[in-house]
C-alpha cells in the first residue's frame, strides 16, 4: 500500500509547478505554510470528533485527509512519505522507552 502514499508524493511534487487556478494542492502551497498548517489542525480536530463519535466510515475519511493535508506539509518542506515510513520502520523491535531514549534532544 505504500505504491499508494509514493505515487500521491509525485503528483504533490508535480504540482509544485501548477496554476494555483486549476489545482487544489497549487493553492496550498502559493498560500504557504501557515495555510497548509492549519488544514492539517482542522482536520486533526476533525479526525479526533469522528472517533469520539463511533462512526467509522468518518473516522476513515477523516483519516485519509489528515493524511494527505501531512503530506501536502511534508513536500512543502521537501520530504517524501518514504522519511516518515524509514522512521516508523526504525522504531520497530524498540520499546516504547527505548524509542524515547532514542529520540533527538529537543
Ligand atoms: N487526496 C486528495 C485530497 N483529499 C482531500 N482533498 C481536498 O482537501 C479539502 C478538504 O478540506 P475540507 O474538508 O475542509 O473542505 P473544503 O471546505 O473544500 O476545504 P477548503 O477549501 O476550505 O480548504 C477539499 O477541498 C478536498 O477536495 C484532496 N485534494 C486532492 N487530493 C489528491 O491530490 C491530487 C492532486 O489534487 P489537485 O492538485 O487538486 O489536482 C488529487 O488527484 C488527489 O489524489
Amino acid at each position: 500500500m505504500s505504491e499508494v502514499l509514493d505515487r500521491l508524493a509525485d503528483l504533490l511534487e508535480q504540482r509544485k509547478g501548477a496554476d494555483p487556478q486549476s489545482s487544489y494542492v497549487a493553492k496550498l502551497y502559493a498560500k504557504g505554510i501557515d495555510t497548509i498548517l492549519k488544514k492539517v489542525g482542522e482536520e486533526a480536530a476533525e479526525t479526533i470528533i469522528a472517533a469520539k463519535d463511533g462512526d467509522t466510515e468518518k473516522i476513515i475519511y477523516e483519516t485519509a485527509d489528515l493524511w494527505f493535508h501531512s503530506m501536502v506539509m511534508l513536500a512543502h518542506v521537501g520530504l517524501r512519505p518514504q522519511d516518515v515510513l524509514k522512521e516508523l520502520a526504525r522504531r520497530e523491535g524498540l520499546s516504547g522507552l527505548e524509542e524515547k531514549a532514542s529520540r533527538p534532544t529537543e
